[in-house]
């Protein structure tokens, strides 16, 4: 069965806004949980545009699912994952001044870097995810690093959806098996949304997890929370 974990940035945007606690995360988490949705993704960012330090741990004892902490593992963002010990770290490569993400790590080059830090989380007990590309070369270097799972940077593939969606999913299928023969957990997530996610599913229907957010987060203004989560769950099964 495919996860879904909600992304809840969006909402600490919104809050942030206006320097008070309206709307109040926490609540919100709470509230996605009680909608149906398997976990509770966030990424504090250095600059905690959204996400704060210190709303992860704040947020980390409420949750009744599985929280899904990302971002790249600079030493603050380290202390404060083995601090929470959340159920699952995902590594990002996100430079500071990134308006969002908008690529995989390139694990070859990294390599001696990214199992240093895996093997940090995974020696505290935390499930390790290391953001790639579709690209099967990127998920072999991956495993190597000793990673748990990747998860698929699905922003190219949302991006090429309307023109042609049997182009867009090849390289996903693609980079999907080969994570599966290698044993490796997979996640996917970046601009997935009620338009693409269920021909995502229908063709890699052995992924573990998506972490959706901004797209929730904009569907709900219109549909509200609660029926945009069940409508994104219909899309899973
Ligand atoms: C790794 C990933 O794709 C998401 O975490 C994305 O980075 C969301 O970040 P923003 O909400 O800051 O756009
Ligand atoms: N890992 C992807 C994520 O957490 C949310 O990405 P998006 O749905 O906000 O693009």
């Amino acid at each position: 069965m495919t996860k879904l974990s909600v992304n809840i940035n969006k909402v600490a945007t919104i809050r942030n806004a206006r320097g008070a606690n309206n709307p109040d995360i926490l609540k919100v988490a709470s509230d996605c949980e009680l909608f149906g949705a398997q976990g509770i993704t966030v990424h504090p960012r250095p600059d905690e545009r959204h996400i704060r330090y210190q709303d992860v741990r704040d947020i980390r004892p409420m949750i009744k699912t599985e929280l899904n902490i990302e971002g790249n593992p600079i030493a603050k963002y380290i202390d404060l994952v083995l601090e929470v010990r959340p159920a699952q770290v995902t590594l990002v490569p996100d430079s500071h001044d990134q308006i969002t993400s908008n690529h995989g790590w390139d694990t070859k080059n990294n390599i001696t870097f990214l199992t240093d830090v895996i093997g940090r989380f995974k020696e505290a007990g935390i499930r390790t995810s290391i953001f790639v590309d579709a690209d099967a070369e990127m998920v072999g270097y991956a495993k190597k690093c000793g990673t748990d799972r990747v998860e698929l940077y699905t922003e190219p593939y949302a991006a090429n959806y309307r023109n042609g969606r049997a182009e867009a999913i090849a390289p996903f299928t693609d980079a999907a098996m080969a994570a599966r023969e290698l044993g490796l957990g997979l996640n996917a997530g970046h601009d997935l949304s009620l338009e693409n996610l269920h021909y995502f599913h229908q063709n890699i229907p052995w992924i573990d997890e998506v972490s959706i957010g901004h797209a929730i987060i904009c569907d709900a203004l219109y549909m509200g929370l609660r029926n945009t989560i069940g409508k994104y769950l219909e899309a899973l099964k």
